[in-house]
């Protein structure tokens, strides 16, 4: 890269990624016990239709060398010198290769077919169990970190369980095969050749390891590589805005490099393995055709079974590479398995009853009741809060950032249970009732509002997935939305990505609004956009407001002063604790922290 710019090392020092460790664990019955279950549903079909094809192929490659030596060599050439009986075992190697062939088709898409079906499983299985997870499984860890697991470490598996289970049977069955016909064959020959057995394990051992580890650091560099860019990527308009894209060009630069020496490291280890195998083979047949021919020549030994010997020999190598290669493979197998366990074995924190109490359709009467809370067990987010909210009220929270507000939001929805006292609604513990029921009843309004890929349709509808147009329309008509839709190049037909980003922020809360409003909820809540927005937008999202929030009891993170003065009640929080409620008008005469409060924001608009 060129240097044409001076880096300052500290803000090189600011890339900081947490990649996985480098795991080379004991081999673990237990888990792969465990793991070995997901075959359980194939039982019946795939996996013995497999295990059927590989006895086939198997056999058939163990019967083969007999045939050419012992029978064809031996028998029909040179005992009895018949063309005839020759042309019989010739017929009938054909016919076993045919068969064979077609074993090894099915052999082939049924070991895949079942291999493939298990990860399908796998992952079905881990994104329903993470789905169900609490959110502060989510606070601690990245989205990134969690679509690794669910990707990559099962894809890891995947070849364990095409290949592998499959393949250790008929290597293990080959193996066996083969070492029992050489030693009918030639027991002294069998043990001369055995020789470089030791060799070949020495080679299969030490070297594997090595170069196991070196595709395992490949990795790491490699994710390593996924996370820079991947932040990178995210972050594209704050490091342009920045002008920080020479650091991050000079960070990629070297990671790229690392990765890449990695990858050089990793492929020259195993460019070694093969030769060296080879050279154990060579070994091999030096000392088969050595002693064979010696034992030829002594008489112990005829031609046609020195002839099957080779090819068994030959067939003796294969397996044991192959096993060798598998143990590597299970080893592998073994880290990701423990990762995506460790996932399985994550409980909600949150989880309903073995039988709840139904709700039914609520009022919408809340009240937390000395309530206590803590994200982290050490430091209290909500400190001993005692409140009310009547049934279609109009409720304000205010307060500093990182009093409390959000985190009671977060207690209504029971996204986490209360350290002490108790939240109900219509009287009852959040904890006795149904949370299908709970949440079905409750909208969350966020500031940020997350925006699905598809259709702006589509995105309204997620609020009520049963309702048809013409229902999303008059949701987005009743809250004003439907102005900027309509003047979007498809209308409701609008693809919009992700993150919403050809959405302005006053549009995509006038369309979560319109979501929140077609899911009909008895209790919304909503934390108010702080971001500043033009006056004729304000005006809309008020009148939007007023629509929504009709007949619902409603929970407001306010900012707004129009908001927070048409509220019935407002409650001032602090460091966790209500320190003041009462309307507008009580809270302004009492000339608390909210007239504090709101007085600050008047200068501040002043000033703008
Ligand atoms: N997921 C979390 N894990 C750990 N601590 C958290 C988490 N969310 C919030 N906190 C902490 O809990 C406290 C209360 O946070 P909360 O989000 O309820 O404040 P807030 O009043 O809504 O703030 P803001 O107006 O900035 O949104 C803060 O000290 C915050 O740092």
């Amino acid at each position: 890269m060129k240097k044409d710019k001076k880096l300052n090392p500290l803000v090189m020092e600011r890339f900081h990624y947490s990649t996985e460790q480098l795991i080379d664990k004991p081999f673990n019955w237990k888990q792969l016990y465990r793991l070995l279950n997901y075959l359980g549903p194939y039982v019946k079909n795939l996996l013995p239709a497999s295990i059927i094809t590989v006895l086939i192929t198997t056999a058939i490659r163990l019967i083969i060398p007999i045939m050419i030596g012992v029978y064809a060599l031996e028998k029909a050439i040179k005992e009895e010198k018949s063309i005839s009986y020759l042309m019989w075992i010739v017929g009938g190697i054909a016919v076993l290769y045919v068969i064979n062939y077609v074993a090894n088709i099915y052999r082939i898409k049924w070991s895949n077919e079942l291999g493939q079906k298990v990860i399908y499983d796998l992952r079905k299985h881990l994104f329903t169990h993470v789905q169900g997870l609490s959110h502060r499984f989510f606070d601690q860890r990245s989205a990134g970190s969690i679509l690794v697991r669910i990707m990559n470490d099962t894809n890891s598996l995947q070849d364990l369980f095409t290949n592998g289970v499959i393949n250790v049977f008929m290597d293990i069955l080959m193996l066996f095969g083969v070492i029992v016909i050489l030693f009918t064959l030639s027991p002294q020959l069998t043990l001369a050749v055995l020789v470089v057995l030791p060799l070949m394990f020495f080679i299969s051992t030490t070297l594997r390891k090595s170069i196991r580890r070196s595709w395992q650091y490949m990795r790491l560099k490699q994710s390593k590589l996924n996370s820079h860019l991947n932040e990178s990527i995210q972050g594209i308009r704050v490091t342009q805005s920045f002008t920080q894209e020479h650091e991050n060009m000079a960070f990629f630069d070297g990671v790229n490099t690392e990765n890449f020496e990695a990858w050089r490291l990793a492929t020259k280890k195993s460019a070694m393995f093969r030769p060296l195998v080879d050279i154990t083979n060579a070994v091999g047949t030096g000392v088969l055709l050595w002693y064979g021919a010696h034992l030829i020549q002594s008489g112990s030994l005829s031609l046609g079974q020195f002839v099957s010997f080779a090819f068994y020999i030959g067939m003796f190598w294969e397996p044991i590479s192959r096993l060798g290669q598998l143990y590597n493979q299970l080893l592998m197998a073994m880290a990701s398995s423990e990762r995506i366990f460790e996932y399985l074995d994550e409980l909600p924190i949150v989880h309903e009853k073995e039988k709840p109490l139904p709700l039914g359709d609520i009022k919408g009467h809340i009240q937390f009741d000395k309530v206590e809370f803590s994200y982290d067990d050490k430091r209290k987010a909500l400190d001993g809060i005692s409140l009310e909210m009547l049934p279609g009220q109009t409720i304000a929270l205010v307060g500093h950032t990182g009093s409390g507000k959000s985190t009671i939001a977060n207690l209504i929805t029971r996204f986490y249970d209360p350290t002490a006292g108790s939240v109900r609604i219509d009287g009852k513990d959040l904890r006795d009732v149904s949370l299908t029921e709970l949440r079905r009843q409750i909208s969350v309004v966020l500031q940020d509002t997350f925006i699905f890929s598809g259709t702006i349709m589509e995105n309204i509808r997620f609020g009520n997935p049963a309702a048809t147009d013409e229902q999303v329309k008059a949701a987005a008509e009743a809250i004003g939305a439907d102005k900027f839709i309509k003047k979007l190049p498809m209308g409701y037909e609008t693809e919009v990505e992700e993150r919403g980003n050809i959405l302005s922020v006053g549009e995509r809360q006038l369309l979560s609004f319109a979501r929140a409003l077609l899911a009909d909820p008895r209790i919304i809540i909503l934390d108010e956009a702080t971001a500043s927005i033009d006056t004729e937008t304000e005006v809309q999202i008020q009148a939007a407001l007023q629509t929504l929030l009709k007949g619902r009891t409603s929970i407001i993170i306010a900012h707004r002063l129009s908001t927070i003065r048409d509220s019935d009640k407002i409650f001032v929080l602090q460091q966790g604790e209500i320190i003041e409620e009462g309307n507008h008008d009580e809270l302004m005469e009492h000339q608390g922290e909210y007239y504090r409060l709101i007085e600050a924001q008047f200068k501040v608009m002043k000033a703008i």
